[in-house]
């Protein structure tokens, strides 16, 4: 599933500090020469490229990132304090736009690339730098220079490896959250999410991103409802999380008709590895539960996993499972990759001759 995730941030870089205006008293010179200090440089906002970052999920929830101002000039010639620069980290293919969203600033291919958004102004002079032949002791001192600031886009595109299904409420943001750092909108009414989400979930060392997309419902192929605004971006996952909510009555019904869905949106999505969890068992009695499973294992011809998102119990079970999908089917892509690598240097694949 191929994602845009992008985020709009506003950055201001620092203002300088301004000069000091300061004259040396001493014993026996009831008026000293100048000796106030150039003001400190504001800090900058840097855009910087580094390892082990996946998403851009951070900048969704924190849009401004202000550098602070530069410190004062000083008495004793001594230059104010310069201020920290600020440090945006993105993960390797981001990019980032003017505010229009269309104009490239800059494109991240590598790991410790890193530019200069807003750079921080410059100090004021302090009285000290306007000493001359003529003037020995000047009045004159700078305020510091200003800032920048602007909006820009980051944008990021990547693949989620899996995508979650379901109907409205069957518990998608929970699971999402749960399992990784995304904290999407969850409530009990239908179509909390409203765009995609993405988080990174780490299991057994590993780590594969994974979407929630909103809730489907009959008709989503035909644009009822939200989700078939999102079935274009489930179409290129690895493998599909389907939820059903065990607190139903209907669980036969509610996968039906998602499978439905799926079917008549395209068929190599509903052709995808599917892997169906009945979710909300702190609810359920273990009786329910066992008579649900068999319902939808009979309905649907597979293995059905039983799950809380709520409480977390037996969450990792489901995430092992599918990496294991995951990783299958990553290694099945990198030899056709291979394969057609070959194909291309006009090498014949070698077969086994007596
Ligand atoms: N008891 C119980 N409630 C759950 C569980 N998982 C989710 N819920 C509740 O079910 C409701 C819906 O959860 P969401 O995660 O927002 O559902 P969703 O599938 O993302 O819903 P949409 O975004 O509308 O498609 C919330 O009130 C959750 O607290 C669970 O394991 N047990
Ligand atoms: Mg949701």
């Amino acid at each position: 599933m191929k994602f845009l995730d992008q985020a709009k941030v506003y950055l201001k870089s620092g203002n300088g500090g301004p000069g000091s205006l300061s004259f040396r008293r001493e014993k026996y010179i009831e008026f000293g020469g100048p000796d106030g200090g150039d003001g400190g440089r504001g800090g900058s906002v840097i855009v910087e490229c580094v390892e082990g970052l996946n998403t851009l999920i951070d900048y969704r929830y924190q849009q401004h990132f202000k550098a602070k101002n530069g410190g004062h000039g000083m008495g004793r010639n001594r230059t104010g304090p310069a201020a920290p620069d600020v440090i945006l980290k993105v993960p390797v293919g981001t990019q980032v736009l003017e505010e229009d969203n269309e104009t490239l600033i800059a494109d991240f291919t590598e790991i410790g690339q890193s530019l200069v958004l807003c750079k921080g102004g410059d100090g004021g002079r302090g009285n000290a730098a306007f000493k001359s032949s003529t003037n020995r002791a000047p009045r004159r001192f700078e305020p510091g220079w200003p800032g920048e600031d602007r909006w820009v886009w980051l944008r990021l595109k990547l693949i989620a490896d899996a995508g979650l299904v379901g109907l409205p409420n069957a518990g998608k943001s929970t699971f999402l959250s749960a399992t990784s750092r995304a904290r999407p909108k969850i409530a009990d009414y239908p179509f909390t999410t409203l765009v995609p989400q993405l988080g990174v979930v780490g299991v057994g060392g590993k780590e594969f991103v994974l979407a929630d997309i909103p809730g489907l419902i009959e008709g989503a192929s035909e644009g009822i409802g939200l989700g078939h605004r999102f079935l274009g971006h489930v179409e290129r996952c690895r493998v599909l999380l389907h939820l059903v909510d065990g607190t139903q009555e209907d669980v036969v019904g509610a996968y039906k008709t998602i499978r439905t869905e799926l079917e008549a949106y395209a068929q190599d999505l509903a052709a995808k590895d599917e892997i169906l969890v009945l979710n909300k068992i702190d609810s359920l009695l273990d009786e329910e539960i066992e008579e649900k499973v068999a319902e939808l294992e009979k309905a649907a011809g597979k293995k059905v996993m039983t799950i809380s998102a709520v409480t977390g119990d037996k969450v990792d079970e489901v995430l092992f499972a599918l990496l294991e999908i995951i990783n299958r089917d990553k290694q099945e892509e990198k030899a056709e990759e291979e394969e057609a690598a070959r194909k291309e240097a006009g090498e014949e694949p070698k077969t086994w001759q007596p």
